[in-house]
């Protein structure tokens, strides 16, 4: 099947330039001007850009006593029909339970995927048997991140020991070790303190996790990452203070990556104060929103590159499941919606504002955490030979978001009521239109599993430096003899 896009400005992470596309059998086979045959796709108007990447999302999440809302289907519709054309999800396995057999549980879930996804596993327990795993985790699946949670205290919090050893372990394996940077003991101990004196409501959720909180963990494992050799990557970075920890450490030489969220970009914590229980409710995630020094200093770590991937933690939870907290805030289950959203609003209040240049908005959404997570070009690029995995976004094309016409399996949006401009024309999903003319129109089952190769040039450049500064025995000719 033939496909020929045509007439649009291509916008890449450094290029810009009008051409036309053509893409066989889901792959983009040539690149060039006054392309012809196949199924034609007018952009005149509009730019061709890498698909979006989200390289955070938990679809059907088990979590907090229930599962988040939003599952392979309809999250990848989500995803979809806002221009993202790849999600990377978070396989948790239980206590003491074989990664591999909690792969089978999310292999079952992802079938129903209508555009290509991936799997971070997460280390939720300590052992051999998950030492031994990750090896075949790594060269068997196709999987080289590994997540860790330094926050949620009794359920996947994991201490700075099992961190060091599983960051040796992924420094071994040419793995990246992820992190949830939050002091959970000092969360934890809030939260009781909070409950005791009768703040029970959505707003303490905000309260018991403070910047400092984050900002101290974050330092902590990019320390703990130093010390095992292997770089980092920092989901859902909130704050100054955690922003500040990454640009610090980068500005060192160490290599660290850090992810702020779309909502962290654009809504505020005053989100918390809204007198309805339900609104503030639905916006409970960890981390919290923050205040505007917060946002803009997020912003300006995208434009400097000290943090270098948007994404949404997408991990929806209907107003039902919500209410669970009534009376008891960290009974909320955490997280919020994001996936339609992202490109839309980044474009919007990034692009659109002058705070992002086209170029960067497309590194943010796509190319950069390709090469991140080491797929790229066969995602987050329009080159010949790479997937047909493109939106052709138009600028001008505006709406209002409102739950009442998502994609999302929810019953409420969190950017509800934000007006935005620039959405997709037209989504392809390796060469398949997903979103034709604003129509969704995607392919339940569609999407394939992305496998990643170890890495090689970031983990071998970084053990190599750390071989070459090795502290080293010093050999004495000179030994005076003991005092003793
Ligand atoms: N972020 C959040 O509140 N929920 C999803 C789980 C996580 O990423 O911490
Ligand atoms: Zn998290
Ligand atoms: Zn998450």
């Amino acid at each position: 099947m033939t496909t020929i896009i045509k007439n649009g400005t291509i916008v890449t992470a450094d290029l810009t330039y009008k051409s036309d596309i053509k893409i066989e059998d889901g792959v983009i086979t040539e690149i060039g001007e006054n392309l012809s045959g196949g199924t034609e796709l007018d952009a005149t108007g509009c730019y061709v850009m890498p698909g979006g990447i989200d390289p955070h999302v938990h679809l059907e999440m088990p979590f907090m006593g229930t599962y988040s809302s939003d599952d392979f289907e309809s999250g990848t519709r989500a995803g979809l029909s806002g221009g993202t054309t790849m999600v990377v999800d978070f396989c948790l396995p239980e206590p003491n339970q074989s990664l591999h057999d909690a792969l089978l549980r999310w292999d079952n879930k992802s079938t129903r995927a209508n555009c290509d996804y991936s799997f971070h596993m997460a280390i939720t327990w300590w052992g051999e048997q998950v030492w031994n795993e990750m090896e075949s985790v790594v060269k068997d699946r196709g999987i080289n991140t590994f997540k860790h949670f330094m926050a949620y205290k009794g359920a996947l919090m994991v201490d700075d020991d099992e961190m060091f050893s599983s960051f040796q372990r992924c420094a071994a394996l040419g793995a990246l070790p992820l992190v949830h940077a939050e002091n959970g003991d000092v969360v934890a101990q809030l939260q009781a303190k909070l409950l005791e004196e009768g703040n029970n409501g959505p707003e303490a959720h905000a309260y018991s996790r403070p910047a400092e909180v984050e900002g101290e963990a974050t330092n902590r494992a990019i320390m703990i990452a130093d010390m095992a050799g292997v770089p980092v990557y920092i989901v859902h970075t909130s704050s100054e203070q955690a922003h500040e920890a990454i640009r610090r450490a980068r500005q060192n030489g160490i290599r660290v990556y850090g992810e702020p969220l779309i909502q962290h970009l654009t809504l505020d914590n005053s989100e918390y104060k809204h007198p309805d229980w339900d609104h503030a409710a639905r916006r409970v995630m960890s981390p919290p929103f923050r205040d505007k020094k917060h946002q803009d200093s997020l912003w300006a770590g995208l434009a400097a590159g000290s943090l270098q991937v948007v994404a949404t933690d997408h991990c929806a939870f209907t107003t039902e499941q919500k209410r669970n907290g009534v009376g008891n805030f960290t009974l909320i289950p955490n997280g919020t919606g994001g996936l339609e959203d992202r490109m839309p609003m980044l474009w919007t209040n990034g692009v659109e504002t002058g705070r992002l240049t086209m170029n960067e908005f497309v590194a943010v959404t796509s190319t950069n955490i390709a090469k991140i997570l080491n797929m790229y070009p066969k995602k987050g690029a329009i080159l010949e030979g790479a997937d047909a995995d493109i939106v052709v976004w138009d600028p001008n094309k505006e709406k209002t978001i409102t739950a009442g016409t998502q994609q999302s399996a929810i019953d409420y949006n969190v950017f509800e009521g934000k007006h935005v401009k620039g959405l997709p024309r037209y989504t392809l999903t390796r060469g398949v239109v997903a979103v034709d003319d604003g129509e969704v129109k995607t392919r339940e089952g569609h999407g394939k599993f992305v496998a990643r190769e170890p890495f090689q040039a970031v983990n071998t450049a970084l053990s190599q430096w750390k071989e070459v500064t090795a502290p080293r025995k010093v050999e004495r000719t000179g030994i005076p003899a003991s005092g003793v």
